[in-house]
C-alpha cells in the first residue's frame, strides 16, 4: 500500500476487515451503550393493571358529585392486592401506583375533597368531593402504553438509560447484546514523558494515549491496556505480544523516519500494510488484520493527525464492531467566517469551532497537525476536498459535528 490512497478508501479497506463482536447476555445495569441483538417483548401489558395516577379516592363516579359525601370503606396502598368492595355512596383512599377497586370507575385527588392533602395513617371515615371527577379520571388504564407481547425495544437499538428502563418494564432483567469491542492502546515514542514529568530537552508529554483511551470510551468501547514504548522494536513487540484485544491502536512511528519502529515492526505482517492517505492531518497510516485476528490500527503521531484518525477511521470501526449501523458523525454546511489555506491534493481536516451560520479554525496558527491546544477549542471538523487550495470568507463548507 505504498501509492496513495483516498480517505474514503482507507475507510473502506477497514470496514470490510471489520466484523461484529460477539453475543452476551448482560445485566441491565451493564447494558448502556450497548446495541441491542434481539427485540425485546414484553411479557404483561404496560401498565400491568389498571392503577390511580393519583393520591385521592377511588369512587364510582355517578356517587361523586360536587358536595357529595362519601363513606371510606377502604384503604389502598401501592403494592396492595385489595379489591374492595365500593357500595353507593362509598369511596376508597388510594394511593398513586395502587391498583384501582374494579368498582371505581373515577379517582378524586385529594385535592378535590374538603380534607384536601392533610395525610393521616388511617384513612378518614368520610370525605365531601369539592370538585366532580370526569368519567375515568385519574385511572391509569391497563396496557395503555403497551399490549402484551409488543415489542418494547428493536434489535439495532442502542441502549441508553430510557431504552434500559423500558426493557425492565417489559420484565426482563438482562438483555443480548453485541459484546463492547476490546480495545488496547499503544503510544510510541522515545520523547515521550508521563504529563506530570519534567521535560528535558527533546521530550514531550505523552497526550496521545490521554486522547485515544478517552475516544475509545466515548465510542462505547471498552479499553484494556493503555501504554507507552519507547522506540525500541524489541520493547514493542513484547508489548503486542498477548494482548487481548479486538483492537489495538499504536500512534506514532507509521512514517518514513530513521526510528519510525511502528511501521519497521508490524508492515506485512498479518494483513498490515503502511501508506500515505491523501488527508491532511494522518497522511501516514497503517492498517491490517494481526496473526491473532486483532484489528491494528498504526496511526501517525502528531496529535492533531492522531485525533482525525481516529474520528474518520477508527470509530466507525468500533462501532462496526458493537453493533451499530449508525457510524458516521451528522453533517452541516456553514460559511467559512474567515478564509485559511489548504493542501492540494489531501482532504483537508481542520479542527473548527462552528455556530449556528459560520465555520473558523479553531485556532489561528492553521491547519497544522502538530496544534494540540486547538483541539479544545474544536468541536467539529471542517472537511474541505483534496481539490481545493484555500477557503475563502463566505464560502460554504462541510463540516462534521463531533458534540
Ligand atoms: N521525510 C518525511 N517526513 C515526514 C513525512 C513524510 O512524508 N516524509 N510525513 C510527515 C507527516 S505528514 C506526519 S503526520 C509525521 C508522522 O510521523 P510518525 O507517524 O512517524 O509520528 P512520529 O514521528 O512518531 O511523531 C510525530 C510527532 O508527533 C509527536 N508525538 C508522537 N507520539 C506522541 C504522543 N503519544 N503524544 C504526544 N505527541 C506525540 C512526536 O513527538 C512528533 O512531533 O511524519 C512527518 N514526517
Ligand atoms: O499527515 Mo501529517 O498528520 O499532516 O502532519
Amino acid at each position: 500500500m505504498s501509492s496513495v490512497i483516498t480517505v474514503d478508501e482507507h475507510r473502506a479497506r477497514i470496514l470490510a476487515a471489520t466484523t461484529r463482536t460477539a453475543l452476551v447476555r448482560l445485566p441491565l445495569a451493564e447494558a448502556v451503550g450497548r446495541v441491542l441483538a434481539e427485540d425485546v417483548v414484553s411479557r404483561w401489558p404496560v401498565p400491568l393493571f389498571d392503577n390511580s395516577a393519583m393520591d385521592g379516592y377511588a369512587v364510582r363516579g355517578v356517587d361523586a358529585t360536587k358536595g357529595a359525601v362519601l363513606r371510606v370503606v377502604a384503604d389502598v396502598p401501592a403494592g396492595s392486592a385489595l379489591d374492595p368492595t365500593i357500595g353507593a355512596g362509598e369511596a376508597a383512599r388510594i394511593m398513586t401506583g395502587a391498583p384501582t377497586p374494579s368498582d371505581a370507575d373515577a379517582v378524586v385527588p385529594l385535592e378535590h375533597t374538603d380534607l384536601g392533602t392533610v395525610i393521616t395513617a388511617d384513612a378518614p371515615a368520610t370525605i365531601t368531593v369539592t370538585r366532580e371527577p370526569t368519567a375515568g379520571a385519574h385511572i391509569r388504564r391497563v396496557g395503555e402504553d403497551a399490549p402484551a407481547g409488543a415489542v418494547a425495544v428493536t434489535a439495532g437499538t442502542v441502549l441508553g438509560p430510557w431504552q434500559l428502563s423500558a426493557i425492565a418494564s417489559a420484565g426482563h432483567a438482562r438483555v443480548t447484546v453485541h459484546r463492547a469491542p476490546r480495545v488496547a492502546v499503544v503510544s510510541t515514542g522515545s520523547e515521550l514523558i508521563d504529563p506530570a514529568g519534567t521535560p528535558t530537552r527533546g521530550q514531550i508529554p505523552e497526550s496521545n494515549s490521554v486522547l485515544l483511551a478517552a475516544a475509545v470510551r466515548s465510542a462505547g468501547a471498552e479499553v484494556v491496556t493503555v501504554t507507552t514504548v519507547a522506540d525500541d522494536e524489541s520493547a514493542l513487540i513484547a508489548q503486542l505480544v498477548d494482548l487481548e484485544a479486538d483492537a489495538v491502536i499504536l500512534s506514532g512511528g507509521a512514517s518514513v523516519g530513521a526510528f519510525d519502529v511502528v511501521k519497521s515492526v508490524l508492515d506485512g505482517t498479518g494483513t498490515i500494510e503502511f501508506g500515505p492517505v491523501a488527508m491532511q492531518p494522518g497522511k501516514p497510516q497503517g492498517f491490517g488484520t494481526d496473526d491473532a485476528g486483532r484489528l491494528v490500527f498504526a496511526l501517525p503521531g502528531n496529535p492533531v493527525g492522531v485525533a482525525v484518525s481516529f474520528e474518520m477511521f477508527v470509530r466507525p470501526a468500533l462501532l462496526t464492531m458493537a453493533g451499530r449501523s449508525v457510524i458516521e458523525r451528522p453533517r452541516v454546511t456553514r460559511a467559512a467566517a474567515t478564509g485559511w489555506r489548504c493542501p492540494v491534493g489531501r482532504t483537508q481536516f481542520l479542527p473548527a469551532v462552528i455556530d449556528a451560520d459560520t465555520v473558523r479554525p479553531a485556532t489561528a496558527g492553521g491547519s497544522g497537525s502538530h496544534l494540540v491546544t486547538s483541539l479544545a477549542l474544536a468541536h467539529a471538523l471542517a472537511v474541505v476536498p483534496a481539490d481545493v487550495d484555500r477557503v475563502d470568507e463566505g464560502d460554504l463548507v462541510e463540516v462534521m459535528v463531533l458534540s
